[in-house]
């Protein structure tokens, strides 16, 4: 079955001050490729620097690769460092979502803004869009009149993924996006997302150093070491056989 997100020896380089006048490229990441499946978890895992929040910001569009190919259900959404279509199927939620929430609106507002701007869906149509999908996350339609600053941290990641999932993508990035909450917060949103996955057929994209939620979320797991795919393959295969000393390292600790 044709993978839902295809990538192809991508390559990033920023360009880093090397003297007063000069800058010289420094690659954040080097031909990377992996494909995901429709209804899977691909982690992606890696020390501090390794390349994995430069990958999701250009996964979700939020950042542009230096050369190679994403591939969206086959169609090339980003090409040799372009992006060919502007998709809204790939979306991407962070550790810290309160600071993308303009705190002056209600969540509502800024969910119903989102339909505005990308469906022709009538305002009747928008306000039962914005209800099934605060329902859908674990929320009360009520909470469509709150403002950022009136729930709690898990609540908030809620919010976050409401905000991701109301257009109905294909893909979540999720970086860090569990990491801060307290263990049974992070437990509930964990059972969240999985249930939407069930019930919508979502893949996700998580990256996060936390083994445990690697574990009982992923199918399958890429190791970032400089940029570079290290390890790649079944969660569980690379748990019980590593190849690499680093993956030995990281996934014992
Ligand atoms: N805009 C930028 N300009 C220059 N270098 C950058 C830029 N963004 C990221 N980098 C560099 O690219 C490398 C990869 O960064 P990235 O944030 O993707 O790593 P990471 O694996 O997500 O790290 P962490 O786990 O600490 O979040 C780092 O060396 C970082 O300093």
């Amino acid at each position: 079955m044709e993978p839902v997100l295809k990538v192809q020896a991508l390559h990033k380089h920023f360009n880093v001050r090397a003297g007063l006048f000069s800058s010289k490229p420094f690659n954040a990441l080097s031909d990377v490729s992996f494909c995901l499946g429709k209804s899977e978890t691909l982690a992606i895992i890696g020390e501090t620097g390794s390349g994995k929040s430069t990958l999701g910001k250009i996964l979700a569009g939020a950042e542009q690769s230096s050369s190679g190919q994403i591939l969206l259900n086959g169609q090339i959404i980003e090409d040799d460092g372009g992006r060919t279509v502007n998709s809204k199927d790939i979306r991407l939620i962070f550790q810290d979502p309160m600071k993308s929430l303009n705190p002056s609106n209600t969540i509502g507002s800024i969910l119903n803004e989102i339909l505005v701007l990308n469906t022709e869906l009538d305002s009747q149509a928008r306000r039962e869009k914005i209800n099934q999908t605060l329902l859908n996350v674990g929320l009360l339609a009520e909470h469509r009149n709150y403002y950022a600053h009136m729930f709690s941290g898990g609540q908030i990641q809620r919010v976050a993924l409401a905000r991701a999932i109301i257009l109905d993508p294909k893909v979540l990035v999720l970086d860090e996006a569990l990491s801060s909450l307290d263990p049974s917060v992070r437990a509930q949103t964990v059972n969240l997302l999985l249930r939407l996955q069930r019930e919508t057929g979502l893949s996700y994209v998580l990256i996060t150093n936390h083994l445990s939620l690697v574990k009982h979320m992923s199918d399958s797991l890429l190791l970032l070491h400089k940029g570079k795919v290290v390890e790649y393959g079944g969660t569980n295969d690379i748990f019980s056989n590593p190849q690499t000393k680093l993956a030995e390292r990281m996934l014992a600790s």
